[in-house]
């Protein structure tokens, strides 16, 4: 059995190869269809597009992605061409709370954003947005909810958008990028979003980039409609407005799920579909060794930040933007 494999996923090198007759690694954006006709399976991140174009003719039967969000994967030509296909849900949604949690800190800290005084409206409450309700909540913070697709299915305690941009001082956005359906995120931060906001709240984006329209939040941000924005995903990335950049609070470069814990539950959880698909049994491991900590300060919000301040990953994407898809790679991941 034939592997391709994008070879900035850690931790997966020497396991699979246990498990499959050749292996091949490549940089996520130099799959071809060429490289894949005789594949038998993917193990891709977020930077291989995986459609029609590159996989029509190809052996592929799986396609697993190490990564939570599955937006470019072409599940209709997935279904249509027999390929079966894995993403790793909740993988690094401890990673996001991370990111997320520092930022309050930093808005409190910086900002004077009293956070228990300020209502957090969360946008979508799957994985990643449930641990944030909690974080919010444990910060004494008034949170409101919005997941129209869980308000449908009878679940209760979920307001409308319209109460999320009256009420909110800060939102924060989690949900996939869908573009099309009953329920689709595409732009869903448009000009008609931002001139419903009230309260001149800030913006929090770690969810994908086409879910905010830039020339909008540009806007917003240009005429006081939002206080500020932390944007860690762009529209086009590597691509990202510079514009943007220059005027955001905070913004890095789609690194919040970065933790090599969220990394290895990754590789974990891809490697247990790909066996599963295949009927491989293998038991592997892939663990951490425990993180040492270096705490300068008793106080639970400096350690919180010196475990981890995104002002850092900000310094590094300023300094050389061009550089946004090499910082992702060379990453140095930290731990949650
Ligand atoms: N920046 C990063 O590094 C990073 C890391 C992890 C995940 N992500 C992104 O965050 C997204 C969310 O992750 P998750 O693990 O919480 O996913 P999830 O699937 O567990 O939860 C997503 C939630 O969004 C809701 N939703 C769908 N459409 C909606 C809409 N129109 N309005 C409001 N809510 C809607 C869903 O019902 C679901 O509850 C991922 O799809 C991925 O794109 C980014
Ligand atoms: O969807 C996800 O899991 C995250 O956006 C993830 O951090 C994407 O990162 P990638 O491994 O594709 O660089």
């Amino acid at each position: 059995m034939k592997v391709i494999i994008d070879n900035k996923i850690p931790y997966i090198k020497g396991v699979i190869e246990q498990m499959a007759d050749e292996v091949i690694y490549l940089p996520g954006q130099a799959f071809t269809p060429d490289i894949v006709r005789d594949a038998d399976a993917l193990i891709t991140r977020t930077r291989t597009r995986c459609n029609r174009e590159l996989l029509e003719g190809s052996k592929v039967r799986f396609i697993g992605t190490a990564t939570i969000g599955f937006d470019h994967i072409d599940t209709e030509y997935c279904r249509e061409a027999g390929i079966t296909w894995s993403n790793c849900p909740g993988c690094n949604a401890g990673a996001v709370e991370q990111y997320i949690h520092s930022v309050l800190l930093l808005l409190q800290k910086e900002r004077n954003v009293n956070l228990s005084h300020s209502c957090i409206g969360i946008v979508g409450v799957g994985h990643v947005g449930s641990r944030i309700q909690h974080l919010a909540e444990r910060l004494g913070m008034r949170v409101l909810l919005n997941d129209p697709p869980r308000a449908a299915q009878g679940e209760k305690g979920f307001v409308d958008l319209q109460t999320i941009a009256r009420e909110c001082d800060i939102i924060t956005l989690h949900t996939p990028l869908i573009r099309e359906g009953k329920y689709p995120t595409f732009h869903l931060a448009d000009d008609d979003f931002f001139q419903s906001l009230q309260k001149h709240p800030y913006l929090i984006n770690t969810s994908r980039g086409e879910v905010v329209e830039t020339t909008s939040i540009l806007q917003a941000l240009k005429s006081k409609q939002i206080a500020g924005a932390v944007i860690d995903v762009w529209e086009n990335e590597p691509h990202i407005s510079l514009d943007l950049l220059h005027r955001v609070f905070i913004g890095t470069p789609h690194i919040a799920g970065y933790s090599a814990d969220g990394k290895a539950n990754a590789t974990r959880m891809v490697l247990d579909a790909f066996c599963r698909f295949f009927g491989i049994q293998k038991e592997f491991c892939i663990s951490l060794p425990q993180p040492e900590y270096n705490l300068q300060d008793t106080d639970e919000d400096i350690h919180q930040l010196q475990m981890y301040n995104p002002q850092h990953d900000f310094e590094t994407l300023l300094a050389h933007p061009e550089k946004f898809e090499q910082l992702r790679g060379d990453y140095p991941l930290r731990r949650e």
